[in-house]
C-alpha cells in the first residue's frame, strides 16, 4: 500500500467536516479498508479535573458528539502525563490494562481490542484517538504504524474541536450571564407579570400602549408601592429599546455631593476618591431607558443640570471636557405632587414641564380592590417558588374579604409583604390576616406581637425588630441559605446581620 495515498485520503476525511464526530465517521469509513476497526473515538485528558472527557465517537452506523467525563486516579493522571508513554499502544484485551478498562470500559461494553494513539500539541499531551474492534487480539503493530502516520491531522483536528467546544461553552455562559444581568437591570417584577392589566390597571395599560412605541419622556405618578417601577419596566419592555439597558436610579438615595457623578459619571482624579473613570447612569442607559425614581427628591441644584441634559441630550463627565451624547428614553416617577412642589418653589417649573409631557397616574390599590384576589394568588405562587414550599396554602373567604376591605396605605408592596408574612405564619396550610383590622389602616407593617406598654403605635425600628424576630423564630434562627431569614425578607444576609446588630437582635 502506498502510505502517501493512505495519508492523503485519511487526512482529507479527518479535515472533511467542522464537526469532529462527522469527521471521525468519514475517516472510519476509509480506515476500515486497512485496519479492522468497528469504531473510533476521541477523548481529552483533563489533568486539573483528574478526568478523561470523551468528545466524539463514530461507528459503522452513526457519529455522536459526546461530553462524557470519566474520573481517573492520581496514579493514572501521572502515568498519562509521562513523556515516556509510547505514542501508539495496542491493547488487545482491555481487561488487562487498568487505565483503558476504566476509561474505555465505561463507554464501550463487552470484550474489545483497542488501538490507541496519543495526541500531542506543542509537546503537551492532549488526549487520544482510539480505534476499537469487538473481540480479542484484533490489532497488530502494522495497524499501529498506519495510525501513527495520522498523528498530525488527528491532533490538529482535535485541538480545533476542543477550542470550538470551549468557545461554545463560554458563549453559553456569557449568554446566561447576559440574560441574568438584563433581568437584574430590569429589576422588579422579573417575570414581567402585571397583575390587573385587564382589571384596575386597564386605563394605565392603555396609556402604556399609546406611549411605548415612541421615545418621549414619561412621568409616572402614584403613591408609594403602587407599581411605578413595574409600569416603567413594561414601557421599556414593550418599546423598540427592549433589548437595550433599563437603568434605574433612585434620586432620593444619592447623597447630594455624588449626584453629578452618579448621573453623568466622572473622570479619573476628578475629586478625592475618584480613583478610576466611571460612567454615569446616562451613559449606562445609552440605547435604552433611564428610570429616574423619586424625581421629586432631586435637589434644586441638580434639577437645573438635569434640565440642561434633557434639553440637549448632551453632558460632560465630572472633571471632563468632552461633551457626550446619548440616546435614551427618560421615565421619571414620584409619589409627590410636583405641581405643589413647583408652587412651593422646591421643584423647577421648567423641569416639571419637560418631564410632564406624558403623565401616567397609577391608582392606589384601595381604588382597584378587584385586583386583590389575583395579586394575592400571584404573590402566593411567587413566594412558594422562592421559598421552595410544597403545595399552595388556602385562603378562607372571610380572610380574602378582609384583604379586599383593607385600605392598603403601602399599596401593592404592602400586600406582597403581608402575603409573605401570612405564608410564614400559616397553620394547617391556611392563610390568616387577623392583624389587619380597619383600625390599623395606617400601620406600615403588620405586627402581631404585643406592642410595648403604653404605646398604640410602634416606631419603625420596633416594627422592624419584631418582624425580623418573628421571621427568625420561624427559621429557627437561620439567617443564611435557602430557608434562612435573609432569603425570606429578600435582603442580603450581611445587611440583615448588621441590621440585627443595630436592633440588638441575636439569632
Ligand atoms: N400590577 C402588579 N403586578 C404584580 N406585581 C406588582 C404590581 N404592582 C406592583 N407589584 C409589586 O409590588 C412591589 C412594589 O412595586 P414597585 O416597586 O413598582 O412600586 P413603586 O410604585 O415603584 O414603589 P416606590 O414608590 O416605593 O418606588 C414590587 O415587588 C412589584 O413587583
Amino acid at each position: 500500500m502506498d502510505t502517501n495515498i493512505f495519508f492523503r485520503q485519511a487526512t482529507l476525511r479527518i479535515c472533511g467536516s467542522l464537526d469532529i464526530d462527522k469527521a471521525l465517521f468519514q475517516c472510519l469509513d476509509f480506515l476500515k479498508q486497512h485496519i479492522p476497526a468497528d469504531g473510533i473515538y476521541i477523548n481529552i485528558f483533563q489533568p486539573k479535573r483528574k478526568a478523561i472527557r470523551f468528545i466524539a465517537r463514530a461507528d459503522e452506523t452513526e457519529s455522536t458528539a459526546m461530553d462524557t467525563v470519566v474520573p481517573i486516579t492520581d496514579e493514572m493522571c501521572a502515568a498519562l502525563e509521562s513523556p515516556h508513554r509510547p505514542r501508539i499502544r495496542i491493547i488487545n484485551d482491555i481487561t488487562e490494562d487498568p487505565t483503558t478498562s476504566r476509561v474505555a470500559g465505561s463507554v464501550f461494553k463487552g470484550r474489545i481490542s483497542i488501538l490507541l494513539m496519543r495526541l500531542n500539541i506543542n509537546g503537551k499531551h492532549l488526549g487520544v484517538v482510539g480505534l476499537y474492534a469487538h473481540g480479542l487480539n484484533r490489532f497488530s503493530s502494522e495497524h499501529g504504524a498506519l495510525l501513527k502516520l495520522l498523528h498530525k491531522p488527528f491532533a490538529l483536528a482535535t485541538a480545533f474541536a476542543l477550542r470550538q467546544l470551549n468557545l461554545r461553552k463560554t458563549n453559553t455562559q456569557l449568554s446566561q450571564e447576559n440574560q441574568y444581568l438584563r433581568e437584574q437591570l430590569s429589576g422588579g417584577s422579573r417575570d414581567g407579570a402585571i397583575i390587573g392589566s385587564r382589571g384596575g390597571l386597564q386605563q394605565v395599560m392603555m396609556r402604556v400602549a399609546q406611549v411605548a412605541g415612541l421615545s418621549n419622556t414619561v412621568l409616572l405618578l402614584g403613591e408609594t408601592g403602587v407599581g411605578k417601577e413595574v409600569i416603567a419596566n413594561a414601557i421599556h419592555n414593550s418599546s423598540p429599546r427592549a433589548t437595550g439597558p433599563f437603568i434605574k436610579v433612585n434620586c432620593g438615595a444619592i447623597p447630594d455631593s455624588l449626584i453629578d457623578s452618579e448621573l453623568f459619571g466622572h473622570e479619573k482624579g476628578a475629586f478625592t476618591g475618584a480613583s478610576s473613570t466611571k460612567k454615569g447612569v446616562f451613559e449606562q442607559a445609552d440605547g435604552g431607558t433611564l428610570f429616574l425614581d423619586e424625581i421629586g427628591e432631586l435637589p434644586l441644584s441638580a434639577q437645573v443640570r438635569l434640565l440642561r441634559v434633557l434639553q440637549s441630550r448632551r453632558f460632560v463627565r465630572v472633571g471632563g471636557t468632552e461633551s457626550r451624547q446619548v440616546d435614551i428614553r427618560i421615565i421619571s416617577a414620584t409619589h409627590r405632587s410636583l405641581e405643589d412642589m413647583v408652587s412651593e418653589g422646591s421643584f423647577r417649573q421648567d423641569l416639571w414641564f419637560r418631564l410632564n409631557v406624558f403623565p401616567v397616574t397609577i391608582p392606589p390599590l384601595r381604588k382597584r380592590s378587584q385586583d386583590i384576589p389575583e395579586l394575592v394568588s400571584w404573590f402566593i405562587s411567587k413566594t412558594s417558588r422562592r421559598l421552595g414550599l410544597a403545595g399552595l396554602p388556602n385562603i378562607p373567604k372571610a380572610e380574602m374579604d378582609r384583604l379586599i376591605s383593607y385600605t392598603w396605605p403601602g399599596n401593592v408592596r404592602e400586600l406582597e409583604n403581608c402575603v409573605e408574612r401570612a405564608m410564614i405564619l400559616a397553620e394547617h396550610n391556611e392563610l390568616k390576616f387577623d392583624w389587619l383590622s380597619p383600625q390599623l389602616h395606617h400601620a406600615p407593617i403588620p405586627v402581631p406581637e404585643e406592642q410595648p406598654a403604653g404605646s398604640d403605635c410602634l416606631t419603625m425600628e420596633e416594627a422592624m425588630r419584631q418582624h425580623i424576630q418573628s421571621v427568625l423564630q420561624k427559621t429557627g434562627g437561620k439567617v443564611h441559605g435557602p430557608n434562612g431569614a435573609a432569603r425570606i425578607l429578600d435582603i442580603n444576609p450581611s445587611t440583615l446581620r448588621s441590621r440585627m446588630k443595630k436592633l440588638g437582635i441575636t439569632s
